[in-house]
């Protein structure tokens, strides 16, 4: 696994401890109704982990506004967006990640339309909300992707996750992104355990061990 994005994140000294751990790129919800809503800048905003504005079918002039405000390296979109609607947000300059959905079965007509339309996919759990459910689904489903854009595996992923991981070998998978499972209370996140998942799943030699994961 390359990389890994930390979701979620809202206060100034947690957003520090997740970065120094060693996140690749912070996500911060602009989504009014998740419990993980910013309504502020914080007092510390990442330098070396990117940062990435998660949005659910908000306007395009919000989304805007918002990448000016928090100076946003990408724009995660998480609710119905259309291809267009994603290119067009491409145009201001950031990158943009489409999240979909997944169920039993991977639906490739889905995903097609997006290709060249955005720079990354995001695979989460289908529930019935649009984000941070903390729900897995079956990973084995994505096989049937035969596309050509990169993705992040999400949903419901675990710190007891990280050996597992180490053999998740998919060729267009580029990262994880992990949220409500590493956290002590909403949108805020226990660092120690972020810190041990990464040096696991980055490094293939290292073992996480149960005492600091609690288990
Ligand atoms: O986290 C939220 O509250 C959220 C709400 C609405 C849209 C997206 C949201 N999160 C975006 C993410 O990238 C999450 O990390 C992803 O859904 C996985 O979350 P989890 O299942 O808790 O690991």
């Amino acid at each position: 696994m390359k990389l890994v994005k930390v979701c979620g994140m809202r206060e100034a000294t947690n957003i520090r401890e997740v970065e120094q751990a060693g996140a690749d790129w912070i996500g911060f919800i602009f989504y009014p109704e998740s419990p993980r809503f910013v309504h502020e800048v914080p007092d510390y905003l990442p330098r070396k982990s990117k940062r990435v504005g998660v949005f659910v079918n908000a306007p395009k002039e919000k989304i805007s506004e918002t990448i000016s405000l928090f100076g946003l390296d990408l724009v995660q979109l998480h609710g119905n967006e259309s291809p267009e609607f994603c290119e067009n947000i491409r145009r201001s300059g950031v990158k943009v990640i489409k999240s979909f959905r997944v169920g039993d079965e991977f639906k490739e007509e889905e995903v097609e339309p997006y290709h060249g339309k955005c720079d990354y996919f995001l695979f989460d759990t289908q529930t019935s909300l649009y984000g941070g459910s903390g729900e897995k689904f079956n990973w084995e489903t994505l096989l049937n992707y035969r596309g050509n854009t990169f993705f992040l595996l999400s949903g419901g992923i675990t710190p007891g996750d990280a050996e597992a991981l180490k053999t998740f070998s998919y060729p267009k998978c580029i990262g994880v992104d992990i949220n409500s499972k590493f956290e002590i209370s909403p949108a805020v996140k226990d660092a120690k355990l972020v810190k041990q998942f990464i040096k696991v799943i980055k490094n293939p030699g290292n073992k996480i061990d149960n005492k600091t994961l609690l288990i």
